[in-house]
């Protein structure tokens, strides 16, 4: 059954209309990753989902029960907070000691529990907030650009980390990625979103599709491109991407 169902979503801020007309899904045990220029509207649509923002129109639908993680884009610890990782872990849920060694041991920081919260390096950081994403046992992960601030080898490894998550406990992942080359090999299909869904579909379709290269250039050098975006591409909401990638 599908995990989260979204249909028609816009979302607007006053009169600043930041997502329209958005449909999307997630299935068991997918990865999807959204990607999308500063200000596209990414971390909307999941907060859309979560229920944390009110969708202006459309709505989104999530299976009964459904159980989801969430990993926020920042998290602010200050540093002389002197609060150990087990603390944190601990402090918005009701679980066990053992539940935290467990998550951690997912997030492969087994060995964190006891180290102070400002002493973990940003790559640790980010493992713990992905363990504390993962201790109620989730069908579904939200990340929104989990890897900021790590280098290539850090994020490259939390990606595989992730992978390693999803086949350990089955559990769907919906991220969102500024990292076009590590996310593409990583993801079983892409959402390129720009207000509205540019394009979507396996990570080879959409890296083929005019809307795809528009928004991003071609090859890795696109990752560049996605900060100097230039929008000058049609805008056709009817348009099939895999008719258009070909
Ligand atoms: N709570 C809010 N109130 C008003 N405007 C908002 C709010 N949250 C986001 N926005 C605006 O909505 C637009 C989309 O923001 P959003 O954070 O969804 O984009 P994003 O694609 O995740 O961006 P980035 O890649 O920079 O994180 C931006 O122009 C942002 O300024």
């Amino acid at each position: 059954m599908t995990l989260v169902s979204v249909e028609n979503l816009s979302v607007r801020y006053g009169s600043n209309t930041v997502l329209s007309h958005v449909d999307m899904a997630v299935e068991p045990g997918e990865i999807v990753t959204i990607v999308g220029p500063n200000g596209s509207g990414k971390t909307s649509l999941l907060r859309a989902i979560i229920g944390a923002t009110r969708p202006s129109a459309g709505h989104v639908s999530l299976k009964p029960g459904l159980k989801i993680g969430y990993v926020p884009q920042k998290l602010h610890v200050d540093p002389t907070l002197p609060i150990s990782v087990e603390r944190f872990m601990r402090l918005t849920d009701r679980v066990s000691g053992r539940q935290c060694v467990e998550a951690l041991e997912k997030a492969g920081v087994p060995d964190l529990l006891k180290r102070q919260m400002s002493q973990l390096s940003g790559g640790q950081f980010q493992r713990v907030l992905l363990a504390r994403a993962l201790i109620n046992q989730p069908d579904l992960l939200l990340l929104d650009e989990a890897t900021q601030g790590l280098d290539q080898r850090g994020s490259a490894s939390f990606y595989q980390q992730i992978e390693a998550v999803r086949r350990e406990t089955g559990c769907a992942i919906l991220m969102i990625s500024h990292e076009l080359h590590v996310v593409m090999s990583a993801s079983d299909r892409v959402i390129c979103l720009n207000g509205h869904v540019c394009c979507e579909g396996s990570p080879a379709v959409v890296a083929s599709a005019p809307e795809y290269r528009a928004l991003f250039g071609t090859g890795t050098g696109g990752a560049l491109a996605l900060y100097r975006h230039e929008h000058d591409h049609h805008h056709d909401h009817d348009a099939n991407p895999q008719e258009a990638a070909e």
